[in-house]
Formats: C-alpha cells, structure tokens, sequence
C-alpha cells in the first residue's frame, strides 16, 4: 500500500520564556553566554508515524500531549526543528477555524481566496461555487465580511471550501466543536463519505465516540510521545483507562 504520510523522528521545542530580568541576563552575559536564556518546552519528542493511503487515523491523548502540534507539522505550517514530514497528493487541513480567510473580504472572495490556497483553478471554483455556498448553508452571508460571521458560520465556509478541494489527505482538528449538531453531523457524514473514497483521514478529537465511529486507527501521545499505535477500539480503551 502507498504511504500517504511519513513522519520521521520529529523532533518541536517551543520557547517558554523570552524574558528574562537584568540580573540573570547579566548573570548569563558575565558566565560567557553559556547555556540558553529562554526557557524551552520539547512538544515533540522523535514522532515517527507512517499513514497509509485510505487509512482513517485518530490522534488522542491529554490536553498538551502534542496532538494538535504533530498534525500542524502534516499540514506543513509547522517546520519541525529535527526530523522529516512528507506527504503525498493535496493535503487539505481544517486545523485552526477560519485561519487562511481574510477578515475584510466576503464569504464570496475568501472562497476563491482559500480555494486558490488549497490548489483549486479559478474554473474548478467557479464549477463549484454554489456546491459550496449549498454545503455551507450560510445563504445570503456569502457576500458579508467575514468578520460579521459567527465562529459557526467560519466552520461551515472553511469546511466547504476545504472539501470541495476533492482532498487525498484531509486533516481535521478539534474544530467540529464550533458547529452545531444538524451541521456536525453533515460534516461526520462527509468524513465518512471521503473516507468510503479511500482518502486518507488524521482526526484529532476528545470525542472518543466520534472517532471510533470514523477512524479505523488510533494513535496515543502522551508528553510529545507515541505511546500506543494500533486499533481504534484499542486506543479509546486506553485513554479510557480500561
Ligand atoms: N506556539 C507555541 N508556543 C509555545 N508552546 C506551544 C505552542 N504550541 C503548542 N505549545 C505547547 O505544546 C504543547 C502541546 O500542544 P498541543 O496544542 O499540540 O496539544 P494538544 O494535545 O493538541 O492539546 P489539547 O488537547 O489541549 O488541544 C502544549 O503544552 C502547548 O502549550
């Protein structure tokens, strides 16, 4: 089978604390510069995760495990500071709601804009246009600033938009939480039905039901590390403690 993700011993520390007072920077400059003066906070510690193509794949574990950091490093916004990401076909990724849309613009333009992003031509929107606007059932809000929207109404658009991309690789955070349940359950139904396409899925979600009725996989972090990788029913028994 062909791999549609390759994450290969990566590695993501993020800065604590840029500040520091002037008598430890002193301190620091008087020891000859020694040592780092921020402090550090290691995300990821040498992730390795290998996704096949077709495979339906959720990241659980405790808030701050690293979830939501390993799937930003998929989708490329992230750059891990050791240690390789690679993937294969158009990823699309609804990661942080409404990131990627520009405030002053109207639902109409931000779906040529985010459209464009995600790899779509000017005629493959055009073709899809009124699928999207149908999908996001957002009606005559598609030509208002979306900076009038409500964090629902971003969900909505973004999640169109983001499907209608006819994605291989299609990333979903938390994100779902925002929308409300008729629209929830729409959007599970389209996971599922990409999923039936063979299109490879990565989920990060607390809902553990959720995912065992999409995913087939479940992977477990814990402190920036893989501690289980295997069935979904497996992983959810874990974080259930059973
Ligand atoms: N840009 C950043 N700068 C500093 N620390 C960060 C940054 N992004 C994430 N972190 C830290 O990295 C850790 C992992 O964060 P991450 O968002 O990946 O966790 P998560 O497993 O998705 O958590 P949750 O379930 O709460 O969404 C957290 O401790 C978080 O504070």
């Amino acid at each position: 089978m062909t791999t549609a993700i390759e994450v290969k011993g990566i590695n993501k520390q993020f800065v604590l604390r840029h500040s520091r007072s002037i008598k430890e920077a002193f301190v620091w400059l008087i020891k000859g510069r020694k040592g780092d003066l921020s402090e550090k906070f290691h995300a990821l510690k040498g992730v390795d995760l290998d996704v096949k193509q077709g495979e339906t794949v959720a990241l659980l574990g405790f808030n701050g495990s690293g979830k939501s950091t390993l799937l930003k490093h998929i989708s490329g916004v992230m750059i891990p500071d050791t240690g390789t990401v690679r993937t294969r076909g158009r990823v699309a990724g609804l990661i942080e709601v409404g990131a990627g849309f520009h405030h002053d613009l109207s639902g109409r333009d931000n779906v040529y804009l985010n459209g464009a992003i995600l790899g779509m031509t000017e005629d493959q929107i055009n073709e899809r246009f009124q699928s999207i606007v149908d999908f996001a059932e957002i009606g005559d809000f598609i030509d208002t600033e979306v900076k009038f929207y409500s964090s629902g109404m971003y969900l909505r658009l973004a999640f169109s938009v983001a499907v209608h991309t006819d994605p291989e690789v299609f990333l979903v955070d938390e994100i779902l939480a925002v929308g409300d349940e008729p629209f929830q359950k729409k959007c599970i139904a389209k996971i599922q039905e990409l999923a039936g396409q063979g299109k490879t899925l990565v989920v990060v979600s607390h809902d553990l039901d959720l995912v065992s009725r999409i995913c087939g996989r479940g992977v477990l972090l814990d402190h920036g590390e893989i501690i289980f990788d295997g069935p979904i029913h497996d992983a959810v028994a874990k974080m259930r403690g059973q």
